[in-house]
């Protein structure tokens, strides 16, 4: 089973501290909702797990994964998989960004065809195959990035806001999705500010509050009251 640990962290933009925490991990087959409000450093924490950016201190550390290719410096690149609120696609079709992954998936080539064109019916990108991606809509654009991470079947995967851009019947293309690679053993760290159908599938909560990371059980009445807090702050600030 692999996992990535996060050991006594501290998380500084110059003086700014933005948190400071002993131990957080997130494993295959956990599933979490990452709470908190704007700026408080959900983003960042995401990046960090994901080896893309580096604690002012404190050690974080993938397990359980195959080495490293020997080119790598950072061990922790490439292990989870992140998907930004608005995520990066790389210039051409929609068909071009899907099948852009193959090479870095750890699956047979029918393995990945399968996948692939599970994908595309799931996503219902099918009309939009050649399309150019950079004219794809908010929401396409995430279902496009999700339908890709599916594809790869990843053994860790952090989507941040995943539903912000996102109608309704999209909302319900990616929580198959998801919740099909929850079946399979994907670890997930989902931040959202609000409930959603995604953060329903999770099992625990961190809730970052006064530069502090609070992780509960996601059925726990003191998460549930976090999540009230923030949703009725949310309708009360729109
Ligand atoms: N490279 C950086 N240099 C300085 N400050 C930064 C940097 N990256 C992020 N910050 C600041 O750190 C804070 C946390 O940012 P982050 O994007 O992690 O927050 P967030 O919780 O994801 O916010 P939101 O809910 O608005 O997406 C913000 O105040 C941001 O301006």
């Amino acid at each position: 089973m692999v996992k990535v640990t996060a050991n006594n962290i501290e998380m500084r933009f110059g003086s700014r501290l933005l948190y400071r925490f002993d131990s957080l991990s997130i494993a295959q087959q956990q599933t979490v909702h990452l709470q908190g409000d704007n700026g408080s450093g959900k983003t960042t924490l995401m990046k960090l797990f994901a080896g893309l950016q580096t604690p002012t201190s404190g050690r974080i550390q993938a397990h359980g994964f195959s080495s490293s290719p020997w080119w790598r410096r950072n061990p922790l690149l490439g292990k989870a998989v992140y998907l930004h609120q608005h995520p990066y696609l790389f210039d051409g079709s929609v068909a071009y960004n899907l099948n852009y992954v193959q090479p870095f998936c750890e699956l047979s080539t029918q393995e990945i065809r399968q996948r692939t064109s599970s994908a595309i019916e799931m996503a219902q990108l099918g009309p939009l195959m050649q399309q150019q991606a950079a004219s794809l809509s908010g929401g396409e654009r995430q279902r496009l990035a999700i339908a890709r991470a599916w594809v790869m079947r990843p053994k860790l995967l952090m989507l941040d806001e995943p539903t912000s851009n996102m109608d309704i019947l999209s909302q319900q293309l990616v929580l198959t999705m998801i919740s099909d690679l929850k079946t399979q053993g994907t670890g997930m760290l989902i931040s959202s500010h609000q409930s959603c159908s995604l953060t329903s599938l999770c099992e625990q909560s961190w809730q970052i509050e006064q530069q502090q990371i609070m992780a509960t059980d996601a059925a726990s009445p003191i998460a549930r009251l976090n999540q009230h807090k923030r949703e009725l702050h949310y309708v009360t600030a729109n």
